[in-house]
């Protein structure tokens, strides 16, 4: 039996009832909707007892069908991930009782890209060593071998899955630090190709060496050819332990790999092992096989920095988050239709005009056969 809840409730007199399982940010969302919950992590029996008898919609995380099932008991037809990769929602049970289930796409590309290229700089340029080094009071003067780390300039980055944040992540490395691009997706990205090619002419008419692109045909000519391997795919079957011992073992001894995608991309005990056997591999991660665990080792390895998922935790992108995410439950609960183009959510986020009159960004709304936008 779970025990009470202490609520924050805003507007109780309110025709509808959202619950929200997790405190968010900003105000414009509270003003679109609602109520929240203080409390961060909420067990299933917590969320069920906070979705009562009566609930229109919820916005949450790692939902299945339990809590599907409760939701659709109290009249609820809209559930909002507040995320934009939705691996952890059971999509087909969400099907089965009827209910949409949103995403928060766009508003976390830049600000997560930017946390992966961090962890590209913070990894190549051994930042968390030195700075424990320095904490630790050990810095007696300067020496030409203390911390030397790798030069990103003229290098290879690679990128395995070039979709939105990929993409990003790749024209930052590329422009900022004119590194050349192989990437690996299902699908062709002509814009980047476009970008790069654009930016190498650009380059080679300023007397600079111009950088350059390339679509591998498969996933091991990235791992073989690139000194920085950022993983930005979508996780289902298809990319669980995409990268596992045999692939790392095909990487570069010196090479760096990130990943702000999806802990289970990677083989995590694999990998610890990895780090061990070869200190000049350095890897940056911000997800984790088993959230919130580690696996045994990982904690221990110099080679590794290691952030807790706050590859979208800038503020804009957490309020725009949390604004998404309650227009898509309330967007549902009007009757909205569904936004057409869910890589254009800009209208929704701009705090000076009102939000247009759809759900930005439904997932499983053709299976729901849910009318899209025409706006
Ligand atoms: N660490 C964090 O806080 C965050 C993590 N993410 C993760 O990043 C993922 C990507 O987000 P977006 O770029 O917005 O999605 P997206 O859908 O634009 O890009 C995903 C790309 O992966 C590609 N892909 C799928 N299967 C593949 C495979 N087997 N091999 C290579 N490429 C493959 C797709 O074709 C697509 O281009 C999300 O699904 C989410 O899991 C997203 C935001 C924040
Ligand atoms: O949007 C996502 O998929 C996240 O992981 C949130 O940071």
């Amino acid at each position: 039996m779970a025990k009470p809840l202490q609520v924050e409730v805003y507007n109780p007199n309110g025709k509808y009832r959202v619950v929200s399982t997790k405190s968010m940010p900003g105000t414009r969302w509270i003003n679109l909707l609602i109520c929240t919950e203080k409390k961060t992590i909420l067990s299933v029996e917590d969320i069920i007892s906070l979705i009562g008898n009566k609930c229109d919609g919820v916005i949450g995380q790692d939902w299945g069908e339990r809590l599907f099932s409760a939701l659709s008991r109290a009249g609820g037809t809209a559930f909002s991930n507040m995320a934009v990769g939705y691996n952890n929602v059971d999509v087909d049970a969400a099907n089965k009782y009827g209910v949409a289930v949103g995403n928060t796409p766009g508003v976390l590309t830049e600000t997560t890209a930017e946390l992966a290229a961090s962890l590209s700089l913070a990894a190549a340029r051994r930042i968390v060593e030195a700075d424990e080094f320095m904490r630790a009071g050990l810095y007696d003067g300067w020496l030409p071998n203390l911390f030397v780390g790798n030069l990103l300039k003229g290098q290879t980055v690679g990128v395995i899955g070039a979709g939105r944040i990929g993409s990003a992540y790749a024209r930052m490395m590329v422009e900022g630090f004119k590194m050349n691009l192989i990437y690996f997706d299902l699908y062709q990205s002509t814009r980047l190709e476009k970008f790069v090619t654009a930016y190498g002419q650009f380059l080679k008419a300023n007397g600079e060496q111009p950088v350059t692109w390339k679509r591998a045909s498969t996933m091991d000519e990235v791992l073989r050819e690139a000194d920085v391997i950022s993983l930005h795919p979508v996780l289902d079957k298809t990319t669980y332990h995409l990268v596992n011992k045999e692939r790392l073992s095909k990487m570069k001894k010196e090479a760096i790999l990130i990943n702000c995608s999806r802990g289970p991309v990677i083989d995590e005990a694999a990998l610890v092992e990895h780090l061990k056997a070869n200190p000049m591999f350095r890897v940056g991660l911000d997800v984790f096989e088993e959230e919130p665990y580690m696996k045994p080792g990982l904690a221990q390895m110099k080679n590794a920095v290691i952030v807790p998922h706050i590859a979208s935790a800038s503020k804009w992108t957490r309020e725009g988050m949390a604004t998404l995410a309650a227009l898509n439950v309330l967007g549902k609960i009007k009757g909205y239709p569904i936004w057409a183009d869910p890589n254009r959510v800009d209208p929704f986020l701009n705090e000076n005009s009102p939000p247009p009159a759809a759900c930005p960004s439904i997932v499983n709304s053709k299976a729901l056969g849910l009318p899209v936008s025409k706006l």
